[in-house]
This record gives C-alpha cells, structure tokens and sequence, in this order.
C-alpha cells in the first residue's frame, strides 16, 4: 500500500473519532495527527499541540518513540542504535510490555506486544470519563494465529495515547478477554527517560517502600533513606507505590512527574556500563558520547534511566507523564503519599 493510500484511509478513520483531527485550535494555532512513514518504512502516528509539544507512535509496538515540549527539547531516550526493525523491539521510548513482564512467564522477555503490528482502532469504545484532550491515536492489537500458539488467549488490546494542551503524555491501555476462559498477564510501560547525566538524577516517591531486588534474585528489601540517586546498576522493582513518582533532573533543571493509575508496581532500572556495552543495540557511540560528557565520581556512567510501570490492573492503566521546571518540585514532594505492604499479583480477565 503506498504511504498516500493509507495516509488517506487513516484520516478517514480519524474523521470518525478525532474531534480534534484537522482542526484550527480556538488560538487559531494548529493541532495535528498526522499519519506517515518513518525510520525503515515503519508507519508511525505524529501528535502535535497547538502550543508546540509533540509525540510519535509506531504502530510496530504500539511504541511511543518520541516526546517533545515545547520548547522541541525531547524527553525520551531511544538508543542511536535503535533497529527500528521487525522482530527486534525497538530500544527506546514506551515499550509495551504484554502479555508478561520481564520473564515472569513461559513467552520471550517482556512478551510480543512490543514487536508486533498494532493498527489504528478506528472504533474505540467511549471512556467512562469524557476527556478535553483533541490530540490522541487510538491503538489495537489482537493475537494472530501464531501468538494464538505461544500463548493461547483471545484478547483485544487498545492503547491510547494523548498528548494534554499543556504537553502531558498520557497513555491509557484497555485490555479486554474476547475468550471464553480466563486468562493471566502482567504488563509494564517500559519508559524510558532522557536524562542529563544520571548521576544528576535523583527519583522521589519510592523512598521507604519495599523493593524485589533483581540483581539479588529477586529477594526483597526495604529502601533507605532520602531520594532515591544512581552510582551503579540497578534493576529493582517497587511494589504498592504512590500515585505519584518524580524524577529530578538537576543538570538540566527538570522535573518529570508520573501520575498513575492501576499500576501498583515500579521499576527502576539503569544498565550501567558493563550490562550496556552488552546490549547489541545500544550503541557504543553513544555510550561514548555520554562518557565524554559525564562528570564527577560516575564518569562513564550511561546517561540514560528507565522507569516503568507495571499492573495488576485486569483492565486499564493509565500514565501520564508531565514535565514541571524546579519550582513546581516543592509542590510534588509535599503531596508523595508513602505507602507499604506488597501488592504484586498477576492480572487475570474473565
Ligand atoms: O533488553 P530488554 O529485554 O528490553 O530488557 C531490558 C530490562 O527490562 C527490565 O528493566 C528488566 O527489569 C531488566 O532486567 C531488563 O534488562
């Protein structure tokens, strides 16, 4: 099909669900969904706002690989070597993490939601709660006769993703059993943020909680102290965590705040530099590059942190993440609500 045909037939199907779709906002400035080809011929979703933030989704994956503010500053990391080619999962951005988080399960790590086509739901049932936001793609997958055989569920999966007037990303997912047997998942937004130097970054709201440590075999502690900060690898997963997580970034004097809901999990991970230089499509270069700019005692850690989510939710979890300048931290840390106990359970739909 050419880039035009389905440019076309995709803004026809935008026509039957996207108020905001082609419209002149009340500012008279434009806001956009625009259908097109990126990296390899990929097809991907670009969501621009009126006052200049914008967001790509690729439909391989599902995967929001970009989001800017705006100011055109990106706020997501995807690695320089990236394959942006099936079957590999793109490095970078939000994967999605479904039917199994991490390998918690008999399929491959993180499940096949993260490499496989999704298309456009030209369909979407409405929300319980009626949104302002004009700029969103609607997002499904459903198993194909393949997945069928590593994984034996019917199930729709639809992904919202919506950028706010004010440039919040907010992604929302619906899963639904279309079987007739229940089924088990576990599911994560695998995000990953751009960060200055991670030795600059310090992680606010999951002080004091209990943690499955994955570097321990999983044994579980409790954290110390202030902030959470970084001066080597870390893969630790945060069970019953607030509503509310941000992560400060001082070099470059910001501060992103995760909303959440139905997501009970957290989970902090940074490769650091042996695990990095590792991974086949996390490039080299780059790590150099980040060498060259780090300073202090973690000279030649990678600048790059992860943080993602993971639910127990059978049926929705919705993030948004938001970028605030330092002022607006005071605000964030007063409202932390710090909760215990554990929470950590498999999804199940009937
Ligand atoms: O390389 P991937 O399959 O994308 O996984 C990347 C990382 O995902 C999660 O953060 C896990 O906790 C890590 O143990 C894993 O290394």
């Amino acid at each position: 099909m050419s880039i035009f045909t389905w440019c076309e037939t995709v803004e026809e199907a935008f026509g039957v669900f996207f108020t905001g779709y082609g419209i002149w906002a009340m500012s008279g400035d434009r806001v956009s969904v625009e259908c097109c080809k990126g990296i390899n011929g990929l097809e991907k979703v670009v969501l621009r706002e009126a006052r200049g933030s914008s967001a790509e989704v690729y439909l391989y994956g599902g995967q929001v690989t970009s989001w800017k503010n705006d100011h055109g500053e990106e706020l997501l990391f995807v690695s320089s070597k990236a394959t942006f080619k099936p079957p590999k999962a793109i490095r970078g951005g939000i994967p999605i993490c479904f039917p199994q988080f991490s390998s918690h399960g008999v399929l491959e790590q993180h499940g096949f939601a993260r490499n496989r086509s999704w298309s456009i739901d030209t369909n979407p049932p409405p929300f319980p709660t009626s949104s302002s936001n004009k700029t969103f793609v609607d997002l499904l997958l459903k198993p194909s006769e393949e997945d069928g055989k590593i994984w034996p569920h019917s199930f729709e999966f639809r992904l919202r993703i919506a950028l706010g007037p004010g440039g919040d990303l907010m992604l929302t997912s619906r899963i639904r059993n279309t079987d007739s047997k229940q089924f088990n998942f576990t599911f994560a937004y695998h995000t990953y943020f751009s960060v200055s130097d991670i030795s600059e970054v310090r992680v606010e709201g999951l002080e004091t909680l209990d943690y499955l440590d994955n570097l321990h075999n999983r044994e579980r502690f409790t954290e110390q102290g202030d902030a959470l900060t970084f001066e080597s690898e870390v893969d630790k997963v945060y069970v019953s965590t607030p509503t509310k997580i941000a992560i400060l970034d001082h070099e470059k004097k910001r501060t992103f705040v995760l909303r959440k809901d139905g997501l009970p999990d957290a989970v902090v991970w940074n490769p650091w530099d042996k695990k990095a230089k590792a991974m086949p499509d996390f490039g080299d270069d780059e790590y150099k590059h980040m060498l060259c700019r780090a300073t202090g005692p973690s000279k030649g850690s990678p600048r790059m942190t992860v943080l993602f989510l993971s639910s127990a939710s059978p049926n929705i979890g919705t993030l948004v993440v938001s970028q605030a300048q330092f002022l607006a931290v005071d605000f964030v840390r007063h409202h932390f609500l710090v909760t215990g106990g554990f929470n950590r359970s498999r999804a199940s739909i009937k």
